[in-house]
């Protein structure tokens, strides 16, 4: 059986963060495993509370999980703080971890932050230049090179400055632009390729970039190429969010059991 990490912080709600990646792994029956960063208080309203776990803790699920199991793609979520950041590099680096796609979170869909400010500097200098993939929304690609948030900047714009941070492909995604379409943009410093669906008229797209970064990572570990991984990705978000979960007040989580009995 194919495995996959993921490295991330746990959403009490079960919306995002590990819950929703483990949910996406499963999906495309990948057995998941998890190094969990920092446990929120979270639901679909917002993010209630954190707090990160200690480095050591960090360290030792990181050695438990890379020690024994053999994972073909690792996906990083919310890393908070840059000592996690470096301790996540080293390991990377110490285990020679393949396929790694790096979703640098910085603020929940509630608007919630979740990565501390000076975290930024390392997630650009220690983490991205090891990621196979990128997957920033359009605040995270401004914020990476940055820019203001404010400004408008072209995908292909934000897509090629990216992709000087080194990482081998980024894709940037366009689901907080407005318009008919929600549209990803995926470039490896030579080609640009763009993945299109009819944006979804909902207000539920709690953990919909979670989900899409596991699902590539579940997706290369399924011997996928990324432009494979990220069609595939695309369609199973597209779907998830059209079929939701009305579990709570906000902003409601997509549907990953309608996938499991419903993909291809
Ligand atoms: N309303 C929508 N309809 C269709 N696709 C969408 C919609 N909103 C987001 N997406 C898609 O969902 C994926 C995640 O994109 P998004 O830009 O929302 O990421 P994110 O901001 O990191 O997510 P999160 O809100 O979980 O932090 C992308 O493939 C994007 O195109
Ligand atoms: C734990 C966690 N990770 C990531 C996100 C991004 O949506 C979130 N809301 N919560």
């Amino acid at each position: 059986m194919k495995q996959a990490l993921t490295i991330a912080g746990s959403d009490s709600g079960g919306g995002a963060g590990i819950q929703a990646d483990l949910k996406t792994m499963t999906a495309f029956g990948v057995y998941g495993a998890s190094v969990i960063t920092a446990v929120t208080a979270q639901n679909t309203l917002g993010v209630q509370g954190f707090e990160t776990m200690s480095i050591d803790l960090v360290d030792k699920q990181l050695d438990s999980v890379l020690s024994d199991l053999n994972f073909s793609a690792a996906k990083t979520g919310m890393l908070a703080t840059s000592q996690i950041i470096k301790v996540v590099a080293k390991k990377v680096k110490e285990y020679q971890l393949e396929n790694l796609v790096v979703d640098p979170v910085m603020v929940a869909t509630s608007g919630d932050i979740l990565l501390a400010k000076e975290a930024i500097a390392t997630i650009k200098e220690e983490l991205i230049p090891l990621a196979k993939v990128i997957t920033p929304n359009l605040n995270e690609a401004k914020v990476l090179i940055g820019r203001d948030i404010a400004e408008e900047v072209s995908l292909e714009l934000l897509a090629s400055e990216l992709h000087k941070l080194g990482s081998e492909y980024v894709l940037v995604k366009g689901g907080h632009q407005v318009g008919e379409n929600a549209i990803d943009l995926l470039y490896d410093g030579v080609e640009f390729i763009e993945y299109t669906s009819k944006r979804v008229d909902t207000k539920d797209t709690h953990g919909t970039g979670c989900t899409l970064s596991s699902a590539i990572a579940s997706n290369l570990a399924l011997g996928y190429d990324v432009k494979e991984a990220v069609k595939r990705s695309k369609k199973y978000i597209t779907e998830a969010i059209k079929a939701g979960c009305n579990v709570g007040n906000g902003n409601n989580p997509v549907n990953h059991f309608a996938m499991v009995y419903s993909f291809e």
